[in-house]
Parts: C-alpha cells; sequence; structure tokens
C-alpha cells in the first residue's frame, strides 16, 4: 500500500516543536515530505539548535506517523536548523524621530535617592555651558524634582501657537528648556500611574511641546526598573542610557539591574555608562581629604564588570545639595571641584554618545561644533 503524502501531513498537523504555539505544518518547520513504498522522508527545519528541541521533534514526528498513518513505515527525520535572522543594528533608535531633537538621553538609576536629578540638573548646565542647546525632561512621576532644582516650581508652562497647533512651551532657566510631570501633578498629591500613562503623560511633553532646536535632551527618569520604565524607553526614540549610582553595595545591585533592563532584547537601548555620585565625602575647608563613606570605586567597577563605560565620579558636597535645594544647580559656580567633576563626566557623556551615533545613518547622527577637544568629535 503506498502511503499518501497528505495524510503525512495532515498526521503532522496534529503536532507542534516544542516552544512554537502553531502545528508544525502550519509554522513552516515541516518543509519536505518524500515517500517511497514504505518509507517517508520528512525534512524539518527548526530554529533552535537546542538538542532536546530536536530529539523530542524527530520523536513525536516517528510516533505520530507510527500511529496514524502506517504502524510499520520506516520513517526518517532530517532537520536543519536556521536561526531566525537577527535584525541588522540591533542598537537602532525606536520610535518616531523627533524633529528638532538631536539626542535624547535617559538618566536612570536603580535605587532611589542616589542624586539621579542631581546629576541631571548638572549635566544639563554643564551641556548648555558647553555650548550645547538642551531640554530636561523630567519623567519622575514618584517626585519629579527638577523643577525645584531648577528653581520653576512656581511656574506653569504657557500655551503657544506653532503653525496652526496649540503646543506647551517648556519653562526656561540657565538656558535650559524645562518640562516635568510634576508641573500637572498637585505636590501632595499621590501620583499612581501605571506604564502605559505614564508613557502617554510623556509622549504629550515631547511631542505636543514647542521644544525647538535641541542638542540633548535629558529624561531624568523614575527610580527603578519597572513597568513604566519599559513604556517610557519602547515608545520613545531614545539614543542612550546614562545610569547613576553611588558605591554603595545596595544600590549598586539595582544599578546592575538598571542596566540589564536597557540591555534587554525588547528594550535594547545603548548605555552611554555609568556615573558614581557620592563617591566621596570631601568637606569645603579640606578639599584634599576624602572620606569613602559609602564604599570606594564601586561603581567604577560595575561599570568594569559590565563593560560599559565609566563617565566620572561626583564627591559628596554640602553646598551640591544646597544649590539643588535653592534651585541653581551646583556645576554653574566656576572654578570649583564640583564644575570640574560634572565637566568630566558631561565630556564623557558626550563622547560616548558621538561614538553611539557613528552606527546610525547620518541623519540622525549629533552635530557637534562646540566642543573641540573630545576625542570621539569628528572634525
Ligand atoms: N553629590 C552630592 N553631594 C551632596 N548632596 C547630593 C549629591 N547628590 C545628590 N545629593 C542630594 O541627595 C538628595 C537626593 O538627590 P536626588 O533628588 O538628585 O536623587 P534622585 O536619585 O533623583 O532621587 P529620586 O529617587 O527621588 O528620583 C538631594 O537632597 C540632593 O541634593
Amino acid at each position: 500500500m503506498s502511503i499518501s503524502k497528505q495524510d503525512i501531513l495532515q498526521a503532522l498537523e496534529t503536532i507542534t516543536v516544542s516552544g512554537e504555539g502553531r502545528n508544525m505544518v502550519a509554522s513552516g518547520a515541516v518543509q519536505n515530505v518524500v515517500t517511497f513504498a514504505d518509507e517517508i522522508i520528512v525534512d524539518l527545519k527548526l530554529s533552535s539548535p537546542a538538542l532536546h528541541i530536536k530529539k523530542r521533534a524527530e520523536a513525536d514526528i516517528v510516533k505520530t506517523i507510527h500511529e496514524k498513518v502506517d504502524a510499520n513505515a520506516k520513517v526518517q527525520v532530517n532537520i536543519k536548523v536556521e536561526a531566525p535572522a537577527k535584525p541588522q543594528n540591533p542598537n537602532l533608535i525606536k520610535g518616531k524621530p523627533i524633529p528638532g531633537i538631536q539626542n535624547i538621553i535617559a538618566v536612570a538609576s536603580g535605587k532611589g535617592g542616589v542624586g539621579k536629578s542631581t546629576v541631571t540638573a548638572n549635566i544639563a548646565v554643564t551641556l548648555s555651558k558647553m555650548g550645547f542647546k538642551v531640554g530636561v525632561l523630567d519623567a519622575d512621576i514618584y517626585g519629579p524634582s527638577i523643577p525645584i532644582m531648577f528653581d520653576v516650581a512656581m511656574e506653569k508652562p504657557l500655551s503657544v501657537n506653532v503653525g496652526g497647533k496649540s503646543k506647551m512651551k517648556p519653562v526656561e532657566n540657565y538656558g535650559i528648556k524645562v518640562l516635568s510631570i510634576g508641573f500637572f501633578t498637585q505636590p501632595d498629591q499621590a501620583v499612581i500611574w501605571r506604564g502605559p500613562m505614564a508613557a502617554k503623560a510623556l509622549n504629550q511633553l515631547i511631542f505636543d511641546a514647542d521644544w525647538g532646536q535641541l542638542d540633548f535632551m535629558l529624561i531624568d527618569l523614575p527610580p527603578g526598573t519597572g513597568d513604566i520604565h519599559l513604556s517610557i524607553m519602547q515608545s520613545l526614540p531614545i539614543t542612550g542610557a546614562v545610569v547613576v549610582s553611588t558605591p554603595q553595595n545596595v544600590a549598586l545591585a539595582d544599578a546592575r539591574k538598571g542596566v540589564a533592563m536597557f540591555r534587554q532584547e525588547n528594550i535594547d537601548v545603548p548605555v552611554l555608562g555609568i556615573i558614581e555620585n557620592m563617591a566621596y565625602f570631601t568637606p569645603a575647608e579640606l578639599p584634599e581629604n576624602k572620606y569613602y563613606i559609602f564604599g570606594k570605586e564601586g561603581a567604577k567597577h560595575l561599570a568594569e564588570d559590565l563593560d560599559v563605560p565609566f563617565l566620572g565620579e561626583v564627591p559628596l558636597v554640602q553646598s551640591i545639595r544646597e544649590s539643588g535645594d535653592v534651585g541653581r544647580p551646583a556645576a554653574l559656580q566656576t572654578a570649583t571641584q564640583t564644575e570640574e567633576a560634572f565637566e568630566t563626566i558631561t565630556r564623557n557623556v558626550v563622547e560616548e554618545t558621538v561614538r553611539r551615533n557613528e552606527n546610525l545613518p547620518p541623519t540622525e547622527a549629533i552635530k557637534i561644533t562646540t566642543m573641540a577637544g573630545c576625542s570621539a568629535v569628528k572634525k
């Protein structure tokens, strides 16, 4: 009795390759079926090289054909493994590009209170001092502190008409354009957001605002690595992320999670580097003395361990806290240790951004015209 190819395919439609949702005929795994008298040859294509999946598929095919088609058939299964093609450039910017905004840098921390907003504000003013056009978007829905740090907490963004459309005008101080989720929530209001809600609000703050031309937009993310981060990352065209940590073990463990989050396949935002905040305490009257209150060089070692750039360290200095509280970021003061620390960090952020953009089409590449002396900057 000759065996019908149709019967074999029908039998194979009842089984799946392990880990795949559709049956092996519908999924395209069964590439070909050939019959010669009582011999059946099945060509199978798998996307996984795992031995147990191969063995399982082969055993299932033989068993199913024996049960449903012919108990005495000699079944041979030829397996070819073909992994699905990886995307060409996994770090390509996601989301629609924002006209006028060259680079969006997310500033994150695993743990709360490590100084993420302080670092964001100071990098922003340092970028501005270097001649870049800068915007800060405060996405920290749990504790939006950027308005205080820029002394604009009492302000509300005005509405302007741009090309017939009404848009929010970011408030401005020290040459930095600022929008914060805090402008739209009451200070004592417990804000309970879900990821998609936060992402929607932030999308409005970006796309429905008149940011004008910006070289850099810094996004101060909420602390942690929750679904809010996933939503934000997936909906905005983030150029790269910077992770802030103190040298303390509990903060480092969370920073490690932060880097892992950006590296996750469904997020895949390049990590530009790690910044160590509160690296050591220095009293103003004894600037040579360094006290490693939270441990020494923990974030630096983490960066080495994770193979991401170490962007620099910020000491724990009373004036950094005080300037934050009065709304005038410390890096605005000149000829100080703090200014110097933020200059080093900011230069490294720019260099890493340039390096990262070298993998992208020219339209997306950052146009650096103002920062001579950066080794990564092409003249
Ligand atoms: N290098 C520093 N020296 C002194 N004080 C600092 C330093 N960095 C941050 N601070 C202070 O530590 C406190 C927490 O900082 P900040 O609000 O920037 O942290 P955060 O990580 O953004 O917090 P959150 O988890 O609320 O987002 C603030 O009072 C800030 O002024």
